[in-house]
């Protein structure tokens, strides 16, 4: 067996799918022009050297969106290769706690219903979240 030895960047990403009092879910539209640009995403971010994911989450979510939340269990984590670039998501459920959106780093954010989710797009790799959204998983169910 041979083993491909990957010289793509890698970047370890927290991401947030995070839940509001009407069980809709926030989604970000990623800044046109720039990697990715003008897909819609769960937000999060990189997570930093001594930074527990729980700890990259909060932060990355108070820095781009502006608001407090409670991380919450894991819900998936993703490996994927794009052309130029690989990812691992690893994603939890959190719920909103206190403040509005705002669109600090994004050009755009949405409360969406789950069902709704479908109808936006989104990167390759967030497929695999959906889908494990969808196997019906909430907080707390
Ligand atoms: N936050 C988030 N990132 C995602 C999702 N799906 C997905 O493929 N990604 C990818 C896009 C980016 O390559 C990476 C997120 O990193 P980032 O947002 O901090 O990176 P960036 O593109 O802004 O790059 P940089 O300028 O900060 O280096 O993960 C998702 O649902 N949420
Ligand atoms: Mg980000």
């Amino acid at each position: 067996m041979s083993e491909t030895i990957s010289l793509l960047p890698h970047k370890i990403i927290g991401v947030a799918v995070i839940w509001n009092e009407q069980d809709q879910i926030l989604i970000d539209r990623r800044r046109a022009g720039g990697a990715m640009g003008g897909l819609w995403e769960f937000p999060g971010g990189k997570i930093e050297p001594g930074e527990t994911v729980e700890e990259c989450i909060k932060r990355e979510i108070y820095e781009e969106l502006g608001i407090e939340i409670a991380v919450g269990e894991h819900l998936i984590t993703i490996d994927h290769t794009y052309t130029e670039l690989r990812v691992t998501l690893t994603v939890h459920h959190c719920r909103h706690l206190a403040g509005v959106p705002q669109a600090i780093e994004c050009d755009e954010i949405r409360w969406v219903n789950l069902a709704d989710l479908e109808q936006f797009a989104f990167p390759k790799a967030n497929v695999q979240i959906i889908a494990a959204l969808n196997q019906g998983v909430g907080i707390g169910d």
